[in-house]
């Protein structure tokens, strides 16, 4: 069991790596996908599942969790991995990015957010010191930066001012977080769509050797192939021995071109939020339960698969069970997801092992793009 958080690349692919972070709850396997946990529950699911789809790590809200049940409850119940049952690796946002998403009435200076509830309309104040703070009285085992994130399209001065911002906060939280054994503290490399804010955004937080990089500000409404851009232009700037996390992405497409640039990590709430909206994705392209065709499919969604939901449910099932909006279907389809997220994740990590991840990317691209037949 190590007492250090550390990060090794095991084997590259081009610009793919597959890595390993260990740490003292647990190992990460890179590219890794983290389900979002955001109330300290991945929505409809059992901790057993989603450990048992192949999750290594959740993530959890800072924003949500210190409106409700609140930081120090949670700390005085023993942390957010005894509240929830989850004794392996934890990943919170600063929750900057929810504030600004989320809350109403919010103000941002120099010395942080001011905003109010979207619950009950109570007043608090974010700095990047009471950030770490709240991180730090969750238990995180990564903690990210308060940063701010500029919605695009964007003036280039609004998206300096931000960039420089973040750039002090990730001092100002680098000196809060201090060094905690065993944990990790990222930084996050903004910029919009500039290449030269991203430059020296990258540039400026591998100056401050943080154990990790996330790069934020991006998957906020751009075209793909400007996320991509700034991804060829961000990551060759960050340390090759470090981890490198895409916030907030994406789709299996996106995962499969943002792997091959050299991201680590990565999370979205997509494959929870599709389970619930009807969604599943599978092998062969997403599949809408919701629409009539699949009402006499006696077809499970995916007969090769070890998921039972995938495997032991008929499609007719499934449909009546989101047309009735009964819990079930909810549960079922979002189980599915996760595993299908979890199982291509799995395949990429072997693919990058092998020396075959393009062609296997193909191959999964290929097969997506064919249908559901
Ligand atoms: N849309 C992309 C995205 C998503 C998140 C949220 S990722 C997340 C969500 C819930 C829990 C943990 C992490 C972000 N968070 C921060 N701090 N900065 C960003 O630029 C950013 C961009």
């Amino acid at each position: 069991m190590t007492k250090a958080f550390t990060f090794k690349v095991l084997a590259t692919d081009g610009k793919a790596r597959r890595g390993s972070i260990t740490m003292p709850r647990g190992e990460i396997r890179t590219p890794a996908f983290m389900p979002v946990g955001t109330g300290g529950t991945v929505k409809t699911m059992y901790m057993d599942q989603v450990r048992g789809v192949g999750s290594d790590i959740i993530l959890g809200n800072t924003y949500h969790l210190m409106l409700r049940p609140g930081a120090e409850r949670v700390a005085r119940l023993g942390g957010l991995h005894e509240f929830a049952r989850w004794p392996h690796p934890i990943l919170t946002d600063s929750g900057g990015f929810q504030v600004m998403s989320l809350s109403k009435l919010r103000k941002l200076t120099e010395k942080g957010v001011t905003f109010r509830s979207h619950i009950d309309g109570a007043a608090y104040e974010m700095s990047p010191e009471r950030s770490i703070e709240i991180q730090g009285l969750l238990g995180a085992d990564i903690q990210m930066q308060l940063d701010e994130c500029t919605a695009l399209p964007a003036m280039e001065k609004e998206i300096e001012r931000a960039m420089e911002l973040s750039l002090r906060w990730a001092e100002r939280c680098r000196t809060a977080f201090g060094d905690q054994q065993g944990k990790a503290m990222f930084g996050i490399v903004q910029g919009g769509d500039i290449a030269a804010l991203r430059l020296r955004s990258a540039q400026a937080l591998k100056a401050m050797d943080l154990k990790g990089y996330a790069i934020g500000g991006l998957a906020v409404g751009e075209p793909q192939p400007v996320m991509l851009e700034m991804l060829d232009i961000t990551c060759p700037e960050l340390p090759a021995d470090r981890p490198r996390y895409l916030m907030g992405v994406g789709t299996p497409d996106d995962i499969l071109k943002s792997v091959a640039r050299g991201i680590d990590m990565f999370d979205c709430v997509m494959p929870t939020r599709a389970g619930r909206h009807g969604l599943a994705y599978t092998r062969r392209g997403k599949v809408n339960l919701r629409n009539a065709r699949h009402a006499d499919d006696p077809r499970p969604l995916d007969e090769e698969s070890d998921c039972p939901a995938a495997r032991d449910y008929s499609r007719a099932y499934l449909h009546h069970l989101v047309r009735s909006q009964e819990a079930l279907g909810a549960m079922l389809l979002t189980w599915n997801n996760l595993s299908y997220y979890q199982k291509l994740m799995q395949d990429i990590r072997a693919a990058i092992e092998a020396g075959a991840f393009e062609a296997r990317a193909a191959e999964i691209s290929e097969r997506w793009a064919r249908g559901d037949i």
